[in-house]
């Protein structure tokens, strides 16, 4: 098991950076990033099945670059952020997007259609040297053999240095710390007895059932 899912630190999740997702649903783009937080129940790694929750009627995959901290720190600058990142991990983000579009309209937070276990599958961890360049790798996922996303992290609206200045400026970032990135375009509905397969270029790849939990 990777050993930022056994560390069990927070998971700060970033929204709507990438502008063709924003758009795909609906949303204006943010003129600041948006944080939302996962459980680390949510962890999930290979040989584990994402559940569908019971009550969730639209479940979607959300493939994100996640980023491993490997040192403690707060307010750090963009200039000095990449010293903080020890590597990377291939993260979904699922996501029951019909509890989402409810939460949405009555304005309140998104816990539940981010948080629920098994909503953060993860890939093995990624050593810093094995990605020079994280803003520009290819993210790329499929369901059942057929590509669903193709993204690319250079089109990130907000970058890497920029996430770990703003997050730890509100959070104080810690070592096994995760930041999920934000979702490239494609994002859509999974149900029990898919199977997704989704990787970082050609640096990882990794497999998910869908089951009924
Ligand atoms: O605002 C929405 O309708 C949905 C936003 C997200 O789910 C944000 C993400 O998690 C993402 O962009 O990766
Ligand atoms: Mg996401």
């Amino acid at each position: 098991m990777a050993r930022f899912v056994e560390a069990g630190k927070k998971i700060v999740a970033v929204g709507r950076n990438y502008a063709e997702h924003a758009k795909e649903l609906g949303n204006a783009l943010p003129t600041e990033p948006l944080l939302f937080l996962k459980p680390t129940t949510a962890y999930i790694t290979e040989g584990q099945a994402i559940k569908v929750p019971i009550t969730c009627t639209s479940l979607h995959h959300e493939v994100e670059l996640g980023i491993v901290i490997g040192e403690k720190g707060a307010d750090i600058s963009e200039s000095d952020a990449m010293k903080y990142v020890l590597g990377y991990t291939l993260a979904l983000d699922m996501t029951d997007r019909a509890k989402q579009e409810e939460l949405k309209k009555k304005g309140q937070p998104w816990s539940v259609c981010k948080g629920f276990d098994t909503s953060c599958p993860v890939s093995s961890f990624i050593p810093k040297e094995k990605i020079p360049d994280p803003q520009n790798i290819r993210l790329w996922l499929k369901v059942n053999e057929e590509m669903k996303q193709d993204g690319n992290t250079k089109d990130m609206i907000f970058t890497i240095p920029h996430l770990i200045s703003f997050i730890s400026s509100k959070f104080t970032l810690e070592p096994g710390d995760l930041i999920l990135t934000g979702t490239p375009s494609g994002v859509g509905p999974v149900q029990a007895g898919d199977v997704i397969e989704a990787g970082v270029g050609d640096i990882i790849k990794v497999t998910f059932p869908v089951e009924k939990k």
